[in-house]
């Protein structure tokens, strides 16, 4: 019960953990590392983003459906280059009691192997397009890299949507409406700042044709983090599992008896519970949890002060009534509102309990309040105490709530954008990495050099020794290819040169450490 013990840029993993631990969004759960339990205040902030996202979804046409956790290898194994480099994290169910299977089953690391043999049999011509599905579901990957709560962990919650597309153009639209739903979930339910990108050829999903992401940045540490992604899967799983329909302009033509098979065109895109392990990341402080008031649980919780031994029944019982008033009041006018009439605690305690878990906005109460006809709000994100006349509250308090979203955004904004830092000579660009900023670089987007910055950027190459064992030697990775670009100076082809190599520049490419 007691508060966090470490200052958050004192010793931030501690920190993360102690937040999640304390405020009870989350339990670890012994038995099986890189697993968790997501307890019911981060589950609800879950099911405000599925709310969200799944009635948006709903309006582009997409339905959402259910498929079976379990893989067969034949199906996994279907096209060896889809899963390369994957196989090491699938979980394979080998035995059922004390048996072993006869064919051994994997549990879904996701479902393109599982869902596209049933597009092939659905979808026979072109007014079976566009097919649109999404699953809520859970997937399971064996990483061996060191688990973080919601950042990296073995099984995780997210949503995982599949469409056909009889052309490219209607794909693509797609790809980039999936992005701005997924930018709208973070920057304003999460109040999280994402910068939207191409992801490059050597980051991009290998089994698809190209990838947009919204990239997140983690300031305590400087690293970026992606946050969502929606790919372009152009006709390659088509011609994998023979997602086809006949040529309709064929058909009117029937002059050939075989009428042109065309291959689908899809994509798949995909938002996970990473989410609420940046937003707890960006917006928490060493009492704990902040929580965007969208997405809160307890948006206010009223508390009883100014009582003492001195102060009647008569007093203390007004006091409370008029507390009970307050949320019913609120909660008629939908805002969720508790009060904490414990009186086995001092008001001191109740703060700092109801701050430890983020509670958005408190309000304080006396027998004086009664009186003056007012109530004391404090704000758990920037501490600010405002009185707040009792015959306004229906008013005042939304309006708090909704200064409050909108300055934890601005906030977490400005600190964003003052850590890219626009990059143009590679002597700048490690101390510019150490200085805890991801770079914007003139970047030729070859493969190679993109390579060769991750081994320039990466401590070891350095005389210097890691200030300390914590901070791995990380080089810098590609992070996306900013659809804003900046224009001063600009790239000019064939003229500004690549921040690495000697080639010409293309675009400016966003870099940094990762997670
Ligand atoms: O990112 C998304 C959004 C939602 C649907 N899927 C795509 C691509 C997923 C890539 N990916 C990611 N991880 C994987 C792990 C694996 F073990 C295997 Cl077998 C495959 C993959 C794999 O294909
Ligand atoms: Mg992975």
């Amino acid at each position: 019960q007691i508060g966090i013990e470490v200052r958050k840029d004192a010793d931030f993993s501690t920190w993360y953990t102690q937040v999640l631990k304390r405020s009870e969004m989350l339990e670890y759960y012994e038995e099986v590392s890189g697993c968790y339990i997501i307890r019911p205040l981060a589950y609800n902030i879950w099911q405000e983003i599925q709310n969200f996202f799944d009635s948006a979804i709903k309006k582009l046409g997409v339905e959402d459906t259910y498929f079976p956790m379990f893989v067969s290898q034949r199906q996994l194994e279907k096209e060896k280059n889809h899963i390369d480099g994957f196989a090491p994290e699938v979980a394979w169910v080998t035995k059922a009691g004390s048996s072993d299977m006869e064919n051994p089953i994997a549990i879904r690391p996701t479902s393109e192997t599982v869902m596209y043999p049933y597009f092939s049999k659905w979808i026979r011509t072109h007014r079976d397009l566009p097919l649109k599905l999404n699953q809520w579901c859970n997937v399971v990957r064996w990483e061996f890299k060191k688990p973080q709560p919601f950042i990296r962990t073995r099984e995780f919650l997210w949503q995982e949507g599949h469409t056909a597309h009889f052309t490219k153009e209607e794909a693509d639209t797609e790809v980039h409406q999936i992005l701005e739903l997924y930018r709208q979930v973070y920057e304003d339910l999460l109040a999280v700042p994402v910068i939207k990108g191409l992801k490059s050829e050597k980051e991009k999903f290998a089994g698809g044709l190209y990838t947009t992401t919204v990239e997140g940045f983690i300031p305590t540490t400087g690293r970026g983090i992606q946050a969502a992604t929606s790919h372009c899967l152009g006709q390659n799983f088509a011609k994998m599992f023979d997602i086809v329909v006949e040529d309709p302009n064929a058909l009117a033509k029937s002059e050939n008896k075989e009428a042109k098979k065309l291959h689908v065109w899809q994509n798949s895109w995909g938002l996970t519970t990473r989410s609420i392990g940046v937003m707890v990341m960006i917006h928490g402080d060493d009492k704990g949890l902040v929580l965007p008031p969208r997405v809160a649980s307890i948006q206010v919780i009223v508390i009883p002060c100014g009582l003492t031994v001195k102060t009647s029944e008569e007093d203390k019982k007004r006091v409370e009534e008029k507390i009970n008033d307050v949320v019913k009041e609120l909660n008629s006018v939908g805002i969720k509102a508790k009060a904490d009439l414990r009186d086995t605690y001092t008001p001191g305690y109740k703060f700092n309990h109801w701050e430890l878990r983020g509670v958005p906005l408190r309000l304080e109460i006396g027998p004086r309040d009664l009186t003056n006809n007012q109530a004391l709000s404090v704000r758990r994100d920037n501490g600010v105490k405002d009185p707040v006349p009792l015959d306004k509250l229906t008013t005042s308090i939304p309006d708090i709530l909704n200064t409050i979203q909108k300055d934890m955004f601005e906030r977490a904004k400005k600190i964003y954008d003052d850590h890219v830092k626009v990059i143009h000579k590679w002597e700048d660009f490690v101390p510019a990495l150490d200085g805890k900023n991801v770079v914007l670089v003139p970047w030729c987007e070859q493969e190679h050099c993109e390579d060769k910055i991750k081994e320039r950027s990466s401590k070891s190459n350095t005389e210097q020794e890691p200030e300390d064992d914590k901070a791995p030697s990380m080089g810098a990775k590609s992070l996306c290819i900013p659809f804003e670009q900046p224009t001063e100076p600009p790239i000019v082809p064939n003229e500004t040169k690549c921040i690495s190599c000697d080639g010409f520049a293309k675009k400016y490419a966003l870099f940094g450490r990762s997670y």
